[in-house]
């Protein structure tokens, strides 16, 4: 499946790829004028240079790279980040320093990948009963900890 996709600078921006053969996500990389460096737990937005035309009935999942989280104790704060199949503009991604140092992102860093998957909209039909259930309203651990 092909998607429409617009990008600034492709000559130091590559498109978004996957890394092997049967990845999930296309890596996105940050597209900076400067590098930027967080703080422990201090948050920005970073570009990508990157828009996207997602066909009807698909969004994009933005989701943290395991290699950053686990190295660098960068991760996404607001994972997974949805694209919208209406959204237009530049994707941009949520990164928060969870390490206890100062981290830094360059341009060209791959820092988050996208998932394209198919999602469905739904009608909200409302009753005054639901049908009964063995679980009924129980959550939260109620079904014992191991
Ligand atoms: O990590 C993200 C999340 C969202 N977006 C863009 C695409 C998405 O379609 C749009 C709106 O995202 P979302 O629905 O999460 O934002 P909102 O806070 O609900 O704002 P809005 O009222 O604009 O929908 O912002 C990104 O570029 N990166």
């Amino acid at each position: 499946m092909s998607i429409t996709v617009k990008i600034i600078n492709q000559s130091n921006n590559p498109l978004p790829e996957y890394a092997t053969a049967s990845s999930a996500g296309l890596d996105l990389r940050a597209f900076l004028e400067a590098p930027v460096t967080l703080q422990s737990l201090e948050r920005t937005l970073i570009p990508t240079g990157l828009f996207m035309e997602l066909p009807e009935g698909y969004e994009a999942q933005v989701r943290p790279r395991s290699g950053l989280a686990i190295k660098q104790g960068l991760t996404l704060l607001n994972t997974p980040g949805t694209i919208d199949a209406d959204y237009r503009g530049e994707i941009k991604i949520i990164v928060i320093n969870l390490s206890n140092e100062p981290q830094t992102i360059h341009s060209g860093d791959r820092i988050a990948q996208m998932i394209i998957a198919p999602y469905l909209q739904v009608h909200m039909l409302e009753v005054t009963l639901l049908t009964d259930t063995t679980r009924g309203s129980g959550g939260f651990g109620h079904t014992g900890k191991s």
